[in-house]
This record gives structure tokens, sequence and C-alpha cells, in this order.
């Protein structure tokens, strides 16, 4: 797949939002049990938060994979030169230790110009599940490696699409 080239340079120094599930929304959907409706199951031994995320990896029969990812700093500045996306299906993240990470993402359509980034740092206790074709940097983790159970789709056909920026953005955080 030939990467896309943006025809334009564009310099963003990129300042991270807390993540929320309203400022998330446009992009997907923010996994977490704070303020979230639950039920009581287990005899009362334990809550439900049901259904927190709209995953959707069963495109031409996408298998749903589970897997643990293991992901390293980067070193910084980040120099944001690319962006991704899945344009059959969603891909979610649950971070199994409560450290907050980065998370780079642009709206789904065309390719993204360095205007169009949105970062944001998750408090510790979110994950988080692009929807399908979200513009997505890959794991950005802060000072120490981190582990994420990651819920993504299986199959056969290409479906990962990169777009590269012409001499890249500088910025993330310092
Ligand atoms: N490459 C891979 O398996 N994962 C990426 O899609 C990512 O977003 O980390
Ligand atoms: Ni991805």
């Amino acid at each position: 797949m030939e990467p896309f080239v943006e025809p334009a340079p564009g310099f963003v120094t990129l300042t991270p939002q807390s993540l929320s599930r309203e400022a998330f929304a446009p992009f997907g959907d923010v996994i977490e049990t704070a303020g979230r409706d639950h039920f009581s199951i287990n005899d009362g031994y334990a809550d439900r938060f049901h259904n927190l995320a709209d995953v959707d990896l069963t495109e031409a029969d996408g298998k749903p994979l589970l897997s643990i990812f293991r992901a390293r700093p980067r070193p910084r500045p980040l120099q944001v030169d690319m962006m991704e996306r899945h344009p059959m299906s969603s891909q979610a993240f649950i971070p199994l230790s409560d450290t907050p990470f980065l998370v780079l993402v642009a709206p789904a359509g065309e390719a993204p110009s360095p205007e169009s980034l949105t970062l944001f740092c998750t408090n510790g206790c979110q994950g988080v599940n692009f929807a399908r074709g979200v513009w997505h940097f890959p794991l950005l983790v802060e000072k120490v490696d981190q582990e994420f159970l990651v819920v993504d789709r299986g199959g056969p056909e290409q479906n990962c699409d990169l777009h590269y920026f012409a001499d890249g953005v500088r910025g993330v955080v310092e």
C-alpha cells in the first residue's frame, strides 16, 4: 500500500487535553467505570459495567482478536510523521496498569492534516476504543513500558492504512 504524502508540511505543537467521553465521542468510546451505568451480578459479588464500547469487528467475516501489547516510551519531543486507520473495524486499548497514556487522533475520512490532530491524556483508569476508520497514532506511553489488552479484527484483508505527513509535525509533550 503506497503511503499518502501530505502535500504541504504542517507544524503543530500538540498539548494534551483530559480524556472524556464527550470530548472523545467523535473518535470512539472511552472505556471506564467512572460515571457509567452498571448492575449487580453473581449474587451481588460483582457489578457489570455493560457494553462500554461499540466493538465493530465482524465486517467481511472478521475474527475478533484479543491481544496484549507491551508499549515502550518513544523519544521526546515526538516527531509525529504519520497516522494510521483501520477502515474495516474498531480497535480498543485497555491499559493493564493504572498509568496515564496519550491518545493522538484525527477524524475518520480523508487524510488527516496536522491541524486536525487532537491529543488526549487518560487519567490512568481509562481505555479507548477507536471507531472504524478513525486516524490514530500508535500507542503513546509516557515514562515506563505499559501493557494493554487490545481488541481488534483479524482477517486476511489489508486493514491498516498509513498516512505520512510531508515533513512530520513536532509536538506532543516535551
Ligand atoms: N499494528 C498493530 O497491530 N496495532 C496498531 O494498529 C496500533 O494502533 O497500535
Ligand atoms: Ni491501530
